[in-house]
């Protein structure tokens, strides 16, 4: 395939500086053509240098995109390594620079129309991607393109494209007949992608006729468009391959094939429509290539059907993938209390901007938005949900006419939806890529915005190697509090306050006056109240669970009286001396993280924690009411993860299930350790109840509370339980051992909080 112009030397678009805005110079100048000249100040890349540019480890961690996948002739160019040579007096007299020093799109000998379009969409400057692209694409090349989400991959080949049909029909007198056939073909694998790309290059450009096309749609409609002329076709492959073969759309004067997000189109199966357009598209072409990943069948793409292609990656070897205004937070959850959180990282985190939450399933996301709908306006959006309706949803997010907008991943690639300020990952992307670019749903042109990530114990590890294949770094964070929650609340309603016209402000002033005459500002904090949704005061919530009606205490042994043990059996031990109605009723017990402190924090039902508090502790000890969780040893560890007698009260009832009696059996002790032993999540989806020991159906005692003793004995002979360290299995035994004992009067089941040992209270100590 031949390049329309041919190439002869490289040339670069000026200072491309990915890390800073800083423009890197260097005054060296190798020949250039006269027409390129005058079209943009040229930086220039030395021959000598391109070999020092090769990155074989470009793609490390999203996949291969190394010389050896591209083939030794081919040229890569990672971004932070090309020179800029400009017109270095107009630079330093700042002509050619736009906002943040950048190059302005009046300097770049574009044709006026492009300019003014451009501008009227805020477009004053180039961004890095489209100042590497520009001049190899106006030279003719054929280019594979990397850059990190949302920074303007669209114009990076619109803007030359453009450019280059409105020169042709500049020069082409009756180039605009109403059968002309496209000249530009662009393929996207999903119908969003495909529709975004159709708004951004019609915006740019509305003088020419760009169609687009996808399925799911009338096909009537689409032939009608085609058949009035038209300059550019994007489309999904399976539509355009129906179109294809009906003839109606005829690819003979195509002449730039851009594929856009290539390896998606692999992941959501086009590789065989693909190729059958591609062997549709006239051989004379130009095309570019876009594709976060090399996956085998890209590179064939590339060997196959580029010519001679120069690779441009602007991620290259930089370890983070993601745009840098991303702030990445993760968030350990369970799997039962993670919609009841959904809502609060959406009150907190997303200061009443746009949020997406991304589910795995589709199932999932309507569900989810189902039981967002409560207390958010919330939409679903994926593959089952009509393309009207799709385009509805999308539309009305756009809008701001609902904030939350809950998808699977058919949304994360390519979507352009402005300010996004929250990406939850409300179920863990499957690949480091999906959450690349879920994530980069926010962040987006230079914007900051903030992604957080869900995870159960179990997915720990994962959430290290998606740290580490994206190279990047997550603060790790606990849901937000009461207290969070209701300034948040506060500050959005403020913020609507303020946003209310003040001619009906007028309307209630003198209402208004009266009130604050009576109330003063409660008045106004009883407004900001109802406004929140907080008419009634909240009810108190664990920080542990997040279960309502629950408080989180933390109990401190001074250092003192500290002693060489401290455990959840020692607490269990503790609360049976100080108030047996806490040990009979205290939910996950974890140890603090902090060294040459021991403590703990446990979740009480509020009643029975206000009791606990007013009780005369032991001295040394204390205990206080907490609004925010403290460093904890870490939750998966089997050494202190621990769960109190009634800890799946709350799954139980969640699923219809009474929280006492006998549905209180041996399920109590279902929780996050085992979830983390037997490694499945599922095991809790069921409200906890699923989970069974191997081979041993303690949980499912039809005697209610008598399981604990039989799962006390069966536990001790049920050493299948290998990964169970022997530590955690004593601690367990002894603590069934000692509710048999609060139940059924046997023997004292905790430890004692003097000595630690099992069998006795402190009161009986030995030591005593
Ligand atoms: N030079 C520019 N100046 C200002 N805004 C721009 C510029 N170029 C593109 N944009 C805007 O930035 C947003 C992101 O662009 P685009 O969708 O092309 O990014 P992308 O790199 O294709 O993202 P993704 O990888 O997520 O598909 C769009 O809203 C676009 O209009």
């Amino acid at each position: 395939m031949a390049s329309l112009l041919g190439t002869s030397s490289l040339f670069l678009s000026p200072s491309i500086e990915l890390t800073g805005t800083k423009l890197s110079l260097k005054p060296q100048l190798l020949p250039l053509r006269p027409q390129l000249r005058s079209l943009v100040p040229l930086a220039v890349v030395s021959p000598n240098s391109v070999n020092s540019l090769l990155s074989d480890e470009a793609f490390k961690g999203l996949g291969d995109f190394s010389k050896s996948s591209l083939g030794e002739d081919e040229e890569v160019f990672s971004g932070d390594e090309y020179e800029s040579e400009m017109d270095m007096e107009d630079f330093a007299n700042g002509e050619l620079v736009g906002g943040e020093g950048e190059l302005s799109v009046t300097k770049l000998g574009l044709p006026e129309e492009l300019v003014k379009s451009l501008e009227k969409r805020g477009i004053t400057s180039l961004f890095p991607i489209q100042r590497a692209v520009l001049v190899p694409a106006l030279e003719g090349r054929d280019i594979i393109a990397r850059a990190k989400t949302g920074t303007g991959k669209t114009l990076a080949f619109g803007i030359p494209i453009i450019k280059r049909l409105m020169e042709e029909d500049g020069a082409l007198t009756g180039r605009r007949s109403s059968h002309r056939l496209p000249r530009v073909l662009v393929l996207a694998p999903t119908r969003e992608l495909a529709k975004q790309v159709e708004k951004e290059i019609k915006e740019s450009a509305p003088y020419l006729n760009t169609v687009c096309v996808y399925g799911g749609v009338s096909y009537q409609l689409q032939q009608k468009a085609l058949s009035r002329g038209v300059d550019v076709v994007v489309g999904t492959p399976g539509r355009l391959i129906d179109l294809i073969k009906s003839d109606t759309l005829r690819l003979d004067e195509v002449n730039f094939l851009v594929l856009d997000e290539a390896d998606q189109m692999l992941a959501v199966g086009f590789e065989e429509d693909v190729e059958v357009i591609l062997d549709n598209v006239p051989a004379v072409r130009q095309s570019m290539l876009f594709s976060a990943t090399m996956p085998g069948w890209i590179k064939k793409l590339t060997r196959k059907y580029l010519n001679n292609p120069l690779t441009i990656d602007l991620v290259g070897e930089q370890e983070e993938k993601l745009a840098e205004g991303i702030k990445l937070s993760a968030l350990p959850i369970t799997p039962t209390t993670k919609r009841t959180v959904l809502s609060d990282l959406i009150t907190v985190h997303a200061k009443g901007g746009k949020t997406i939450v991304f589910t795995q399933t589709k199932r999932d996301a309507d569900e989810v938005s189902m039981a967002l709908t409560n207390s958010i306006a919330a939409e679903a959006l994926h593959g089952d949900i009509s393309q009207h309706q799709r385009e509805r949803t999308l539309n009305g997010f756009r809008q701001g006419k609902f904030t939350v907008l809950v998808a699977t991943d058919v949304a994360s690639r390519g979507l352009d939806i402005p300010n996004v300020d929250l990406i939850i990952h409300y179920e863990l992307p499957n690949d480091p890529e999906t959450f690349v670019h879920r994530s980069g749903r926010t962040g987006r042109a230079g914007k900051a915005g903030s992604a957080i990530l869900m995870f159960t114990n179990n997915q720990r590890r994962t959430v290290k190697s998606l740290e580490r294949d994206v190279g990047c770094k997550f603060e790790f964070i606990t849901p937000p509090g009461i207290e969070e929650i209701l300034e948040s609340s506060a500050e959005h309603v403020a913020a609507t306050l303020r946003g209310v016209h003040p001619q009906s402000i007028e309307y209630f002033l003198p209402a208004a006056e009266k009130l604050a005459a009576e109330l003063g500002s409660n008045a106004l904090a009883a407004a900001l109240a109802q406004m929140s949704g907080f008419s009634q005061p909240p009810s108190s919530r664990s920080l542990i669970s997040h279960e309502q009606g629950y408080v989180t205490i933390q109990l401190t042994r001074e250092p003192g009286y500290s002693r060489g043990f401290f455990s959840a059996r020692s607490v269990m031990g503790f609360l049976s001396d100080v108030y047996p109605d806490a040990a009979d009723e205290v939910g996950k017990i974890q140890l603090l993280a902090s060294e040459g402190v021991q403590g703990a924090v446990f979740d009480l039902p509020e009643e029975i924690a206000k009791t606990l508090l007013n009780k005369e502790l032991p001295p040394g000890n204390t205990l206080s009411k907490i609004t925010k969780l403290p460093a904890l040893q870490d939750d998966g560890s089997p050494a202190t993860d621990f769960y109190g007698r009634f800890s799946s009260r709350e799954r139980g009832s969640r699923f219809g299930r009474s929280s006492g009696g006998s549905s209180r059996g041996g399920r109590s002790w279902n929780g996050g350790g085992r979830g983390r032993q037997s490694g499945s999540d599922d095991e809790y989806s069921g409200g906890g109840r699923s989970f069974k020991p191997r081979g041993n159906d303690w949980s499912r005692s039809p005697r209610g509370g008598s399981s604990i003793n039989d799962w006390s004995g069966g536990r001790r002979s049920a050493r299948s339980d290998d990964d169970w360290s022997g530590a955690r299995r004593s601690d367990r035994s002894s603590y069934s051992g000692g509710r048999g004992d609060r139940s059924f009067g046997g023997a004292f089941g905790g430890a004692c909080y003097k000595c630690g040992r099992p069998g006795h209270r402190a009161l009986d100590c030995p030591g005593n």
